[in-house]
């Protein structure tokens, strides 16, 4: 049987770039399309010659339905508003939709979920395995500890990243919000500044950090009286999330529509 055809949008950014690569590379995957915006200075371009490197013979386009017409699967690392318009795109073309994009707001994820209806879609914050496993122990430890032990998700990312907290830190309180029995939008608390009083008991807390070239790095601290869990995850390459999405895409193939996450792909 041929191998499944992918489609990279978003070609030129961080992790297109990476994603690019890790097609390219797979035994198991072809490399069939390359999606950047209009006007962008790739677009009728072969997308090897762009990054650097030999042809890869594959033109990029800035129009995503024809482009994801030859494809079982389009991988979508981009901006929210890019990632709705793919989700309808991608389940018009019956192409399995792997979602990495973060700072997805209520009225996104609604227009994605209506498109999971007629396709696959697999949608993480965070496509690591290690990452993961850390959403899974956060769950247990937050179930195993009572509300005298304060829970705040700490994260540090590139001065490029646009969304705060990042998708993973969301990913984890919510693990950590499951774990507890609580819902996090009641115990979220961000970015405290000013006389904020004293910390209310049973709150969430996240903080952001932005600066330089950190890839990601997350800790969820459990702070009690006398003494404090740290569980960490340090991403320092960004091909684990391109390992984890291509892992992704190749295991949509087949299954029924439905939205699913690295939980499902991952057997966690
Ligand atoms: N789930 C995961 O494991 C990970 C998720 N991310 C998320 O992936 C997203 C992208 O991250 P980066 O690659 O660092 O950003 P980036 O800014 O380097 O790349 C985004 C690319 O999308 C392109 N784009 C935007 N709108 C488009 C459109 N309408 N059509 C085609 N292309 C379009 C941009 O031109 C740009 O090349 C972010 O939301 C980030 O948080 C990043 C790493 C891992
Ligand atoms: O923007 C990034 O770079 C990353 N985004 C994801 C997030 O928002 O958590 C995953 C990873 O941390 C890198």
């Amino acid at each position: 049987m041929e191998q499944p055809g992918i489609v990279i949008t978003g070609a030129s950014g961080r992790m297109g770039q990476m994603l690019i690569g890790a097609v390219a590379a797979s035994d198991k995957a072809r490399l069939v399309g390359c999606v950047e915006r209009t006007g962008h200075a790739w677009i009728g371009r072969d997308v090897g010659l762009c990054m650097g490197g030999a042809a890869l013979g594959v033109t990029v386009t800035d129009d995503p339905l024809e482009a994801f017409a030859s494809a079982q699967a389009v991988i979508d690392f981009t901006a929210p508003a890019a990632t709705v318009e793919f989700a309808a795109l991608a389940a018009q073309a019956r192409a399995v939709h792997v979602i990495g994009t973060t700072g997805l707001e209520a009225t996104h994820l609604a227009a994605i979920d209506a498109a999971a209806r007629h396709a696959v879609i697999v949608r993480a914050g965070n496509m690591s395995l290690g990452v993961n496993l850390l959403v899974k122990l956060t769950q247990k430890v937050a179930a195993a500890l009572d509300a005298d032990w304060d829970i705040e998700v700490i994260e540090a990312h590139h001065r490029h990243k646009v969304d705060a907290p990042s998708g993973t830190a969301l990913m984890l309180g919510q693990a950590a919000a499951q774990g507890r029995g609580v819902a996090l939008d009641a115990a979220r608390v961000s970015g405290r500044d000013g006389i904020t009083g004293p910390r209310e008991t049973g709150s969430i807390g996240f903080s952001a950090i932005r600066g330089g070239d950190i890839v990601g790095e997350h800790d969820v601290l459990f702070a009690a009286a006398g003494e404090r869990i740290i569980l960490r995850h340090v991403a320092t390459d960004r091909a684990i999330f391109a390992r984890g999405a291509l892992k992704a895409a190749l295991w949509g193939q087949g299954q029924k529509p439905g939205q699913y996450d690295m939980m499902d792909v991952l057997g966690l």
